[in-house]
């Protein structure tokens, strides 16, 4: 199967320092709602692995994170495609949990559901952490500039890492090749 996993914040939609708290802060990126879309119309199946700490901190619901991945879910739908699992880590940072990033908890979840190996299998972040828990498991990274991509890339990043300008651009190039 042609599978990808795709980070939330900073590559699907806006991201914030101040943590994306509602549907009316989770504002997508230009392109990206049509770049999954693409990807879904050329037979790729599209998981998204996000750590979402703003739970543990109690800054949202589950019930006002389902309502932003019910939104995104619609936005793609309507331009025919389908996100087709999304994993999340509600936990803190000290919670010690294994699915928070760069920990590969969401991955292994991920790879456990299709009964897949994720050797080569693309994964897209804007941090770090992101890339770290994709390449733990033998993901693929790509790396994009928006949300706090620009910074990222300043850092030492993952050997084979590519770099792209936004999640569009990622698809373009894995549609071409
Ligand atoms: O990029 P993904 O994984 O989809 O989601 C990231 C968000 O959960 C938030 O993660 C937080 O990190 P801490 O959880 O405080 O370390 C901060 O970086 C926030 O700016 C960001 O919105
Ligand atoms: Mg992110
Ligand atoms: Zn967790």
């Amino acid at each position: 199967m042609k599978l990808i996993i795709l980070d939330r914040d900073g590559v699907i939609n806006e991201d914030s320092d101040a943590f994306v708290k509602s549907v009316e802060e989770w504002i997508p990126l230009p392109g990206s709602i049509e770049a999954i879309a693409r990807l879904s119309k050329a037979g790729w199946t599209v998981a998204v692995a996000t750590n979402q700490s703003g739970l543990a901190r109690g800054y949202f619901s589950e019930e006002t994170l389902e309502a932003m991945h019910r939104r995104l879910r619609e936005l793609v739908a309507e331009q025919g495609g389908r996100v087709d699992l999304i994993r999340h880590c509600p936990h803190a940072p000290d919670d010690g949990c294994d699915c928070r990033k760069p920990l590969s908890g969401l991955f292994r979840s991920i790879a456990e559901h299709y009964q897949v190996s994720l050797n080569g299998v693309p994964t897209v972040g804007d941090s770090l952490r992101d890339l770290q828990a994709g390449v733990a498991v033998g993901c693929r990274p790509y790396l994009v500039r928006t949300g706090k991509g620009a910074q990222t890339e300043q850092k030492a990043l993952p050997e084979g890492t590519r770099v792209f300008d936004n999640l569009a651009a990622v698809v373009t190039h894995l549609l071409e090749n």
